[in-house]
């Protein structure tokens, strides 16, 4: 099943999710006749307004999950929902781990290109180009090229342009993750920053290996177990909004982080484990 766009807002009602995800499952045929499943019924809604954090042992199929979110992919079985609330808003719009920027471009042009494509005309695109490159903390370095930034700026770079088309739900593949850790914690702090601020009820799947990210930008946290992916555990993230990063240097903090990670430490050594049988046989 394809995903399919709910048009309006009528169509589902505001207390509809903004994002549904139903029975989900996805194979790939590794070569003829051979088939491997990659995730399995996975279910679960995302509010409006709603950033949900989406952790797990690797190769439980999170990235999968994501590409099928912003239709780079078609699940097996199931269904993928997108509420549209705003017309003319993308549905998506994603950020990549690798700096997914064409280096050929200035960075303004970067940013516009999505916008571009949409049909925008050139000097609307770049205005809009410009607005979120200062969000981004990037003005100043409107006409630069990519060649001459460092990783993290590179990263603010395609967050803008993510955001500069104004999309129902942001997804966000390890966006930090190449970063160094300094730097990665700076990101994560601006982020948060600009989600707070952002007041568009638009909703955010990020997916993650640290539980730090996770839990300092995420409302929720969903678990997912390997081979095949299902979802196992969600969790609510209970600090309020507007949230500082100095949250992460709390008692409450902490617990949560052990919560989690007591049960994603499991999912890591049953995912290892199965990884070492495969091998085996
Ligand atoms: N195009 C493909 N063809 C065959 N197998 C694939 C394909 N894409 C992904 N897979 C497999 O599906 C499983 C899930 O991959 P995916 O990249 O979604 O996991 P992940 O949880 O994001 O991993 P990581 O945390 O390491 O990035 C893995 O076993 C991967 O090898």
């Amino acid at each position: 099943m394809t995903q399919a766009l709910v048009d309006s807002v009528s169509d589902l009602g505001p207390a509809t999710p903004k994002l549904r995800i139903e029975n989900v499952g996805k194979e790939f045929e590794l070569r003829k006749g051979a088939r491997f499943k990659a995730l399995s019924d996975i279910t679960f809604d995302v509010a409006r307004g709603e950033f949900v954090s989406v952790v797990g042992p690797s190769g439980c199929g999170k990235s999968t999950l994501l590409r099928m979110i912003a239709g780079l992919d078609v699940p097996s079985t199931g269904s993928i929902e997108i509420s549209q609330d705003v017309p003319g808003r993308s549905p998506t719009a994603v950020v990549f781990q690798e700096y997914s920027i064409f280096p050929w471009k200035s960075v303004e042009e970067n940013v516009a290109f999505g916008l571009r494509m949409r049909g925008e005309k050139r000097k609307d695109a770049l205005v809009t180009a410009r607005s979120w490159l200062k969000k981004v903390n990037l003005g100043g370095f409107e006409k630069s090229y990519p060649a001459t930034l460092s990783g993290g700026m590179k990263q603010r770079v395609a967050v803008a342009r993510a955001l500069a088309l104004d999309p129902e739900v942001l997804l966000l593949d390890e966006p930090f993750a190449a970063l160094d850790a300094q730097m990665r914690e700076v990101l994560q702090e601006e982020l948060l920053e600009q989600w707070q601020d952002d007041g568009n009820e638009r909703s955010a799947m990020l997916v993650t290996h640290s539980l730090d990210e996770a839990i300092l930008l995420g409302d929720t946290v969903v678990l997912m177990s390997a081979t095949p992916g299902v979802v196992r555990a969600r969790y609510d993230v209970p600090f309020e909004r507007p949230r500082s990063p100095h949250l992460r240097g709390t008692k409450e903090f902490a617990e949560l982080r052990d919560l989690i990670w007591n049960d994603l430490r499991e999912e890591v050594l049953a995912a290892s484990r199965a990884r070492e049988a495969a091998d085996k046989g």
